[in-house]
C-alpha cells in the first residue's frame, strides 16, 4: 500500500510522521508533495519518505491520498490532479469545510474520507474525527482508521455537519486551551512570577487538570466544586467569571468557528 500526502506543513508533515510509524506501511512507501521548493529541501533530508514535486510522478502510484493544504487552495490542486486520479484511489481530506460531495464532483472519484484532525496529533494525542462516502468498503474504513489513529485517536462521525461541528470543538480547541493558558501565564507574571516560573505553574496545572478528569467520571463542574472552597479563593474567580459571562463566551466562540466550518464549505 503506498500513500502520498499533498500539502507537507503543520498537519501533512504531522500524518506523514504518523503513519511513517504504522504497521501497516513498509519502510518508503509514504510519498509527500509540496508545492513549496524550501519545504522539499526540508523533506529531503527526511529519509523515509520520497518528497516529489509534481504531481503526476506520485499521484497515479498512490493507493490513499491524503489532501492536507490550505481549503483556499482545493479547488487549484483539485483542477491539476483531476486528469491523475483513478477510482480506485481513496482520497483523504482534513482541509476544514470542504464537503465530500466538492472533492466528489471536482476529483470524479467516489471513495472520500473527510476528517478533522487536531495539532496534538504532533505528539501523538490528537483527535480526527471523520465521515466517509459510502464508497468506502468496510476493509478500506478499517485501513484509513488505522493510519488516522497513528496520531492520536479517531471518531467517525454519522454526518458531515458534526465534522463541521467537531471543527469547532476539537479542531479548533487547542487554540482555545492555549488562549487561556496565555491569560493565566499573564497574569501570573502581573503577579511576579518570571516568565519561565509562569510556564511551569501554568502548564503543570492544565496537565494536573486534565489528567484528574481523565482518571475519573466527574463531570467540570463537579471539579470545580472540589477546588473551591466556601467563601474562598477559586469562588472569586468563578463568580467573577460568572459576572463576565464567560461561560456563554466561550460557546459562542466554538459556534463561531462551527459556523466558519460551514461557510468555508460553501466558498469551496
Ligand atoms: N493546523 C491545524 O491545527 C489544523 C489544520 N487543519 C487543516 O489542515 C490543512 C492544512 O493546514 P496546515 O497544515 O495548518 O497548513 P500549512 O500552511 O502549515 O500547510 C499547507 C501546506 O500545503 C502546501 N501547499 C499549498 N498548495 C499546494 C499545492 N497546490 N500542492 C502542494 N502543496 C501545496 C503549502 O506549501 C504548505 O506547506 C488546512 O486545510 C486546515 O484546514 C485541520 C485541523 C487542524
Ligand atoms: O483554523 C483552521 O481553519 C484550521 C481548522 C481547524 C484548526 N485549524
Amino acid at each position: 500500500m503506498k500513500i502520498l500526502v499533498i500539502g507537507v506543513g503543520n498537519m501533512g508533515l504531522t500524518y506523514a510522521e504518523g503513519m511513517s510509524k504504522s504497521k501497516l506501511l513498509k519502510k518508503k512507501n509514504i510519498m509527500v508533495l509540496d508545492k513549496s521548493d524550501e519545504k522539499l529541501e526540508e523533506l529531503d533530508q527526511i529519509s523515509y519518505f520520497d518528497a516529489y514535486s509534481e504531481l503526476d510522478e506520485c499521484v497515479p502510484e498512490a493507493d490513499i491520498i491524503f489532501i492536507a493544504v490550505k481549503p483556499f487552495h482545493a479547488e487549484q490542486l483539485f483542477e491539476k490532479i483531476r486528469p491523475l486520479v483513478i477510482p480506485d484511489q481513496i482520497v483523504v481530506s482534513i482541509m476544514a469545510g470542504v464537503t465530500v460531495d466538492t472533492i466528489k464532483n471536482a476529483l470524479s472519484i467516489d471513495k472520500i474520507v473527510r476528517a478533522m484532525p487536531n495539532l496534538p496529533a504532533k505528539v501523538g494525542e490528537g483527535l480526527t474525527s471523520y465521515v466517509t462516502s459510502e464508497q468506502v468498503s468496510k476493509i478500506e474504513l478499517l485501513t484509513i482508521e488505522n493510519l488516522l489513529n497513528t496520531t492520536g485517536t479517531s471518531i467517525r462521525v454519522s454526518n458531515e455537519n458534526l465534522i463541521d461541528a467537531s471543527t469547532g470543538i476539537s479542531g479548533s480547541g487547542p487554540a482555545y486551551v492555549f488562549y487561556f493558558m496565555q491569560s493565566m501565564m499573564e497574569a501570573a507574571q502581573q503577579m511576579g512570577f518570571t516568565r519561565n516560573e509562569s510556564k511551569v505553574l501554568v502548564s503543570q496545572t492544565f496537565t494536573g487538570a486534565v489528567e484528574l478528569f481523565n482518571q475519573s467520571d466527574l463531570s467540570p463542574n463537579s471539579w470545580m466544586k472540589k477546588v473551591a472552597s466556601k467563601g474562598g479563593t477559586t469562588q472569586a474567580a468563578l463568580d467573577s467569571m460568572e459576572d463576565n459571562n464567560i461561560n456563554e463566551l466561550i460557546k459562542e466562540a466554538a459556534f463561531a468557528a462551527f459556523n466558519r466550518a460551514i461557510e468555508l464549505g460553501k466558498e469551496h
